[in-house]
């Protein structure tokens, strides 16, 4: 997950290759919530980890479920309707699917102990999305609802009272089809003796949750009787068996982000997305069919997808979306790529949810420079064929996020390809933690367009921590060129290769077998990052990467680490050789007395005895040798910008770095 202030996505290319999604977050928290209530264990397998099934797994432990998870399963003991607690207070951020039926289940139990009461509150945005077509629900039943701040939104109280199921339950459902569900699910609870009837009044919106809703029931030994989308009849004697062993398909509304980059990018080759497919219980799978209306071409298997492009320009469509409220977002993107306006219909719920979706989605539409008309339950947008470099607010709202990412898409239509800047990137954690890693390892850039910045200078300046320390700030890649000659000097010596031996240690260079996992690197399968720390190694590495060829065989190796979404280098030659068109370029110093003073205080901490004479010496001789060498001396780029971290702090030059890079893209005026 990219836990950063901002994410940059360059211009993004074609996409191909195999994404497998997360668990469903629909299926997950219904699950959770059927196991907690069920008698014995329930194993869940791919359950969905993301904040949304975190805070319902938390608020299950506090009621009395044991939840032991391992590796792909969660075994949930339930706690079978007696909750271990009397009183709770559950948190249950922004998750709909926690809040929602949660507040049923627990209004229930609240009225068969004495002395229940339990509270339900969430972050900020929770505080502001409707409950109270639930809450009057509940209290027609006889339930005592208290609404904490707001009348008819959350945080609630859910104190008891007595049960009156004579009459049908009335519940409206033209704000939330998650009411009918919270009710469908627990109800049973009380439908010990008697049929319990529940009726819809008026419309009912985002129905095919409400077909999950009745899938999942089944599974756990509840058979609703149904009459239309009208009536739903829980038959007398009924209690949740469960069903010892459930899995959870992957995510259909995750999945149109990828069946949308299918359909925008899969020129030579599909994107394929295992986890769902035509045997999905999930409605959002149809939104297979309005991509195929905007030209992709899909093919479907019951647990996959392949879809690739099909018309280009994608077809523009209009379209009642009432059906897939959350995969229609994903639409309203793809809009800009259309040969006409697309009309998005029948979405007033879209201004309810994790924010005002339809708001949000026209205020950044617009930003990257799209027309768009918005009314209280449409949205039209317009194609665009030059796309403004913007920063992307996300109103900590997952599938703003998801969505806005698509617009980093730009085919060469010969205008100049710009950026996109997504805010707050990590509020993909609500149902889809490792969304952009996802994104990155389909998708392709030029790598003229994928950003590198240069870090080179003395050896001891501290250019690995500064590199580091500036890609963590950007979500970028790290290249250690100086751990590349270390590694070359290291399996040099293993064979037994002298660092004067100029072809021998090409060899060795190119047979190489090498793998970067963060700060780790493996040498044929073997962690040598400790080793490559070694003096000698340092020394030698020096020497093997004076011969011009040793510095040939690990050029297309270097070249390799320019991935998306960006690059932070560092080592001598960075700016000069190996990335000579980077954007930003640094050259980092330090006096020979302070890197010297800066070794000498890492080798005591370690126990290593050292003289601060010796390694100023050596440091110098070390200088003399990178600068006077033949092939790519240690010297400053020409357009490198110079900075001298002597008397300067870690943080402070990371910053330093941070605020030149700003300066160098588009969304100065933009941003914020
Ligand atoms: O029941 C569910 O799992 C959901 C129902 C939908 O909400 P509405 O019924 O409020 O449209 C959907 O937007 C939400 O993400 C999940
Ligand atoms: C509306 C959504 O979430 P919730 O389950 O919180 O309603 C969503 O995921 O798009």
């Amino acid at each position: 997950m990219y836990d950063i202030p901002h994410l940059d996505l360059p211009p993004l290319g074609a996409a191909a290759g195999t994404v497998r999604l997360p668990g469903s977050k629909s299926i997950s928290n219904r699950l959770l919530l059927l196991a907690g209530l069920s008698q014995g264990r329930t194993t869940l397998v791919d359950l969905l980890d993301s904040d949304d099934t975190r805070v319902m797994l938390a608020a299950l432990r506090t009621l009395g479920c044991t939840i032991e998870q391992i590796g792909r399963l969660t075994h949930i003991d339930g706690f079978a309707g007696q909750p271990a607690v009397a009183e709770a207070e559950l948190f249950l951020g922004n998750a709909g699917t926690a809040m929602r039926p949660l507040t049923a289940a627990l209004a229930v139990l609240s009225t068969q102990g004495s002395g229940r009461r339990y509270t339900l509150k969430g972050v900020p945005r929770m505080h502001e999305r409707p409950i109270g077509d639930l809450v009057d629900a509940l209290r027609g039943l006889g339930v005592t609802v208290d609404c904490l701040a707001n009348e008819g939104y959350p945080p609630l109280c859910l104190a008891g009272g007595t049960l009156d199921l004579n009459a049908p339950v009335k519940v409206r459902g033209d704000v939330s089809s998650q009411f009918l569900t919270a009710l469908l699910l627990a109800l049973p609870l009380a439908a010990e003796r008697a049929d319990v009837v529940i009726e819809v009044v008026g419309e009912l919106i985002s129905k095919p949750y409400i077909e999950i809703t009745l899938n999942l029931l089944e599974r756990f030994g509840i058979a609703v009787r149904r009459d239309g989308w009208a009536r739903f009849t829980i038959p007398a004697g009924s209690r949740y068996v469960t069903p010892g062993e459930v899995h959870v398909e992957g995510d259909a509304s995750s999945a149109s982000y990828f069946i949308a980059l299918g359909t925008l990018a899969g020129v030579d080759a599909p994107v394929r997305i295992e986890g769902v497919g035509s045997a999905s219980i999930q409605g959002d799978i149809r939104f297979v069919e309005a991509a195929e209306a905007m030209g992709a071409v899909v093919r479907a298997e019951p647990n996959a997808l392949e879809v690739r492009r099909g018309a280009w320009p994608l077809r523009a469509i209009d379209m009642d979306c009432n059906a897939i409220p959350d995969a229609a977002m994903t639409l309203a993107v793809m809009a800009l790529y259309a040969d006409g306006p697309c009309t998005l219909r029948n979405i007033a719920s879209w201004r309810v949810k994790e924010t005002d979706r339809i708001a949000a989605m026209a205020a950044e539409l617009r930003k990257v420079g799209a027309q768009v008309e918005e009314g209280a339950d449409f949205i039209r947008v317009w194609p665009l064929d030059v796309f403004q470099p913007a920063s992307i607010h996300t109103y900590d709202d997952h599938r703003m996020a998801m969505c806005l990412s698509l617009a980093a898409f730009h085919p060469l239509k010969g205008a100049t390809p710009v950026p996109t800047r997504i805010l707050d990137p990590k509020c993909v954690a609500k149902t889809f933690p490792d969304y952009f890693e996802t994104l990155f390892s389909v998708v392709a850039a030029e790598p003229a367009h994928i950003p590198v910045i240069t870090i080179d200078g003395p050896t001891a300046s501290g250019k690995g921590t500064l590199a580091a320390g500036v890609a963590a700030r950007l979500g970028y890649h790290t290249l250690d060129s100086g751990s590349l000659y270390r590694v070359t000097a290291l399996a040099a010596r293993s064979a037994g290769v002298a660092p004067e031996d100029e072809a021998g240690v090409v060899a060795i260079a190119r047979a190489m077998k090498l793998q970067f996992a963060g700060v780790v690197v493996l040498l044929d399968g073997v962690d040598v990052s400790e080793q490559l720390r070694e003096e000698q190694i340092g020394a030698m590495a020096s020497q093997v990467a004076a011969h011009p060829a040793v510095r040939a065989a690990l050029f297309d190796l270097q070249c390799a680490f320019r991935q998306l979404p960006g690059l932070v280098a560092d080592g001598r030659d960075m700016g000069t050789v190996i990335f000579p068109v980077a954007p930003l370029k640094v050259f980092l110093t330090a006096t020979a007395a302070a890197r010297a003073e800066r070794r000498h205080k890492q080798l005591i901490s370690k126990g290593i005895p050292a003289s601060l004479a010796d390694l100023r010496a050596d440091l110098e001789a070390r200088d003399a040798r990178d600068r006077g060498r033949s092939t790519a001396p240690l010297k400053p780029a020409e357009d490198a910008l110079s900075l001298d971290n002597s008397l300067v702090g870690i943080d402070a030059s990371v910053q330093q770095v941070v605020d030149w890079w700003e300066a160098r893209l588009p969304f100065g005026a933009l941003a914020g």
